[in-house]
């Protein structure tokens, strides 16, 4: 079975001349179905770039970002978007949630836009804010939920649908660690259903919940481990922002 996603040997320059970045340095990552993958590394390490190129926001400056098998750099803007739209769940640092719509409608919004009847979409949007555990706040607006409730409504937006590969930037950042495990479980729980998930996060506990852990540094891949009780030790002082 190909992968749900892959980077082969993908760089990502950002300027040019003197204020050139290597955001990433030949890069290959490879996430299956049902894999979910923490992505770690101090602060500009590249995580959110790798984030942004796997979720096809943004375009490597050289390799290739294959998604189901196609090589992205082959299909047409319309094919991407679509995809886009349809398979992949961005879960944002911010939450990006629409102030105008209710919690509910926020989540229904990427089906409708898909096509489907607003009545089915809003039954499927209720169905995964009920798994979250936030029925009751359905029908609020995003500037009357918390922190942690505004991001699990991102996180239920993520995953409504047929995705097939969830991207979270430190879901769990803004969340007590609380809040930040039932994040990590829905994620996981979307896993088992065969989902690839790749999560940034700074922190090792929710880390642990991932298959596998990727470090990167300098915009390279340094070190790839399965987490466990040692996965604190391989986080070396300044290993984390
Ligand atoms: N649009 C951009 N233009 C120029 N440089 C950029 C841009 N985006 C990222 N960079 C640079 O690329 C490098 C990697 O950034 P990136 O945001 O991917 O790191 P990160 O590991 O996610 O950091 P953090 O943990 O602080 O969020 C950094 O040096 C950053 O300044």
């Amino acid at each position: 079975m190909s992968a749900a996603v892959e980077l082969r040997q993908v760089s990502r320059v950002y300027g040019s001349g003197p204020t050139e970045v290597h955001a990433l340095r030949e890069v290959d990552l490879s996430v299956r179905s049902g894999e979910l993958v923490a992505v770690m590394g101090p602060s500009g390490s590249g995580k959110s770039t790798l984030l942004t190129i796997a979720g096809t926001l943004e375009e490597p400056t050289t390799g290739d970002v294959v998604i189901a098998g196609q090589k992205l750099a082959r299909l047409s803007r319309h094919d991407r978007a679509r995809l886009r739209r349809r398979s992949i769940g961005y879960v944002f640092q911010n939450y990006n949630l629409l102030a105008g719509l209710t919690a509910v409608e926020n989540v229904a919004l990427p089906l409708e836009l898909d096509g489907v009847k607003v009545k089915v979409a809003r039954a499927a949007a209720m169905e995964v804010l009920a798994k979250l555990d936030l029925t009751e706040q359905a029908t609020r607006y995003p500037d009357e939920l918390s922190g942690g409730e505004s991001q699990r409504v991102a996180i239920a937006r993520a995953v409504v649908g047929e995705r097939r590969l969830l991207l979270a930037d430190e879901p769990t950042g803004a969340l007590d660690s609380l809040s930040g495990e039932v994040v990590m479980r829905m994620l996981r729980l979307a896993s088992h259903d065969g989902v690839a998930g790749v999560v940034v996060t700074h922190d090792a506990q929710m880390a642990s919940w991932a298959d596998r852990v990727v470090f990167l540094r300098d915009g390279r891949v340094v070190d790839q481990t399965v987490p466990g009780p040692g996965l604190d030790s391989i986080l070396t002082p300044g290993a984390t922002a």
